[in-house]
């Protein structure tokens, strides 16, 4: 159930359905039907009902969920945005039923205003442009009252592709959606809108998803856990793979330790922090179960992966920008290694971006990339400024360079060359504090040093650190991340076992 479907391929899904001989209308009857129940479930019999119904299908849906509720003995009151001799198929049709017993009526906000429950069935995946006119106005009748909103499949106004907000939007407290979630959903600032999202089987068969080739998924266990495993009995700590985290100068080695901590605590085997040499006693001092090499240069660093067993390296945390930067990159990404590249090593790469991808292509490692979005516009500022959703961002920069593009923020995408994609949802807002990308990268990176396939490590390190940072709380600290991991551990190996 993780596949997220834009509306055009929800509408596929629709259609092949159609095809294959279920028609419109029970489609339509079984999403009435099932926003009705989400509204039964949380109101009593008497709690005044207002459905607002939009012109298309979303609006036949309010009909059909407004007939269910009345049948069921709810005072319920239906208002129509559009003109009712309008409405087309299947909405037509429900509307039809709907007038049969009860008045077809136009905005009243008053009544919206004074309701215990609207249901917001004005527009769904067939939004089209911004909202303006009377839809607008009864966005903002909603938004104003007192009562619940339960959105019918997206809040009115979002985006169901890229969860944009088009002029206005529908603040909905519980979001009713049919066969799969879609990005909007996910994506800021959609998921502010959607509330609670629920799921409804409406008789659509997943094997629709094969044809659509649904490539899109909500970042959650599901999708990475059987390529992560928790320590065998048999298993010894070279089996776990050795990360190497290099380290900036003097002043700024916090961000290598952060990151070396996080690697080792995620469960890499060994970690070992390549320290410049006149930094070496800083690093030292500091660490423990971590261990630290001085390495002087990109010639230093090249020895030291000399061996093999240095399986993955990560590099560019408080690494400093430039052409010795740029080196170690290079040094790094030639041989036999998962890494992991953030901060300065993407930002030394501004001026040429495709040499970097040209050093990526063809590599049978793994290749992780986490940018925050002004690191991305230094690697893609074509991609990064065309207007494109945020996955199509990710999706892009990945198909470009190479490698899994982490696009940071509070609904971070995991993308990988080959298009598949992952919206992440788990990241409280206090996550967004100094160093928490440096222990992100050390959480990839001593995934891959384990052996996880770069986009599974790249995504399930992304879950690992918003679940790290819900544990620890609010007031967190990017130290405080890598212990809040050993709960988070706990629970995904009970799950596995
Ligand atoms: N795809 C499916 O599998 C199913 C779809 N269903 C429902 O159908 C909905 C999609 O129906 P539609 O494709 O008819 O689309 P909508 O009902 O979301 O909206 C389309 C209508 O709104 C108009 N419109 C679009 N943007 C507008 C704007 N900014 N201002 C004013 N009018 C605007 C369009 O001209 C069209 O008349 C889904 O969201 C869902 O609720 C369900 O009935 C069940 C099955
Ligand atoms: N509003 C937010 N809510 C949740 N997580 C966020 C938010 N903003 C940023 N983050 C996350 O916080 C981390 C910040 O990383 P980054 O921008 O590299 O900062 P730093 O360099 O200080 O470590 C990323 O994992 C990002 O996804
Ligand atoms: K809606």
């Amino acid at each position: 159930m993780l596949e997220l479907l834009t509306p055009s391929e929800m509408g596929e899904a629709d259609r092949l359905t159609i095809a294959a001989g279920t028609p419109g209308a029970v489609l339509m009857d079984r999403a009435g039907l099932a926003v009705a129940d989400a509204v039964a479930t949380r109101h009593p019999l008497g709690h005044r009902i207002v459905v607002v119904c939009g012109p298309g299908n979303n609006g036949g849906d309010g009909f059909v969920a407004a007939r269910v509720l009345a049948g069921r003995g709810y005072p319920v009151r239906l208002m129509l945005v559009g003109e009712a001799d309008r409405l087309k198929g299947d909405a037509a049709d429900a509307a039809a039923r709907w007038r049969q017993r009860l008045p077809i009526e136009p905005l009243d906000k008053a009544a919206v205003a004074a309701a215990d429950v609207v249901v917001d069935a004005l527009f769904g995946a067939g939004l089209a442009r911004p909202l303006d006119g009377e839809a607008a106005e009864a966005v903002a009748a909603i938004n104003a009252g007192r009562g619940e909103v339960v959105a019918v499949d997206l809040p009115s106004g979002i985006n169901g592709e890229t969860g944009a907000v088009m002029g206005v939007a529908v603040k909905a407290d519980v979001t009713v959606t049919f066969f799969r979630r879609k990005p909007g959903h996910f994506l800021l600032p959609g998921r502010e809108y959607a509330g609670r999202v629920r799921v409804a089987d409406i008789g659509i068969q997943p094997d629709v998803l094969t044809t659509i080739g649904a490539r899109c998924f909500l970042n959650a266990p599901g999708l990475w856990r059987e390529h992560w495993h928790p320590p065998a009995v048999s298993g010894h700590k070279y089996v776990r793979g050795h990360a190497v985290v290099v380290s900036g100068p003097v002043a700024t080695t916090g961000a290598a330790r952060l990151a070396a901590g996080a690697a080792l605590r995620i469960g890499a085997g060994l970690v070992t922090v390549a320290s410049p040499p006149d930094a070496l006693i800083v690093n030292a001092s500091h660490l423990t179960a971590v261990m630290v090499r001085s390495v002087d240069g990109a010639e230093g660093l090249a020895g030291l992966l000399a061996d093999h067993r240095l399986n993955a390296v990560v590099i560019g945390p408080g690494l400093g920008t430039g052409p010795e930067t740029v080196a170690r990159v290079a040094t790094v990404l030639d041989g036999p290694r998962a890494v992991v590249l953030d901060a300065d090593a993407l930002t030394s790469h501004r001026d040429d971006p495709a040499g970097l991808f040209a050093r990526i292509a063809g590599r049978s490692h793994p290749v992780v990339m986490t940018p925050h979005d002004g690191e991305f516009a230094r690697l893609f500022p074509d991609i990064a400024a065309a207007g494109l959703p945020k996955t199509d961002r990710a999706r892009q920069a990945a198909a470009r360079s190479g490698a899994v593009v982490v696009l940071k923020g509070a609904d971070t995408v995991i993308a990988a060359p080959d298009g598949r994609t992952a919206i992440n949802d788990n990241a409280p807002p206090w996550l967004a504090t100094a160093g928490s990308g440096d222990v992100l990268s050390g959480i990839i990176g001593g995934l891959v040093a384990e052996g996880m396939p770069g986009f599974e490590a790249a995504a399930m390190g992304v879950w690992a650190h918003g679940a790290a940072g819900e544990r620890a709380g609010i007031g967190l600290i990017a130290e405080d991340l890598a212990p809040a991991l050993r709960d988070v551990l706990r629970a995904l190996a009970a799950d596995a076992s």
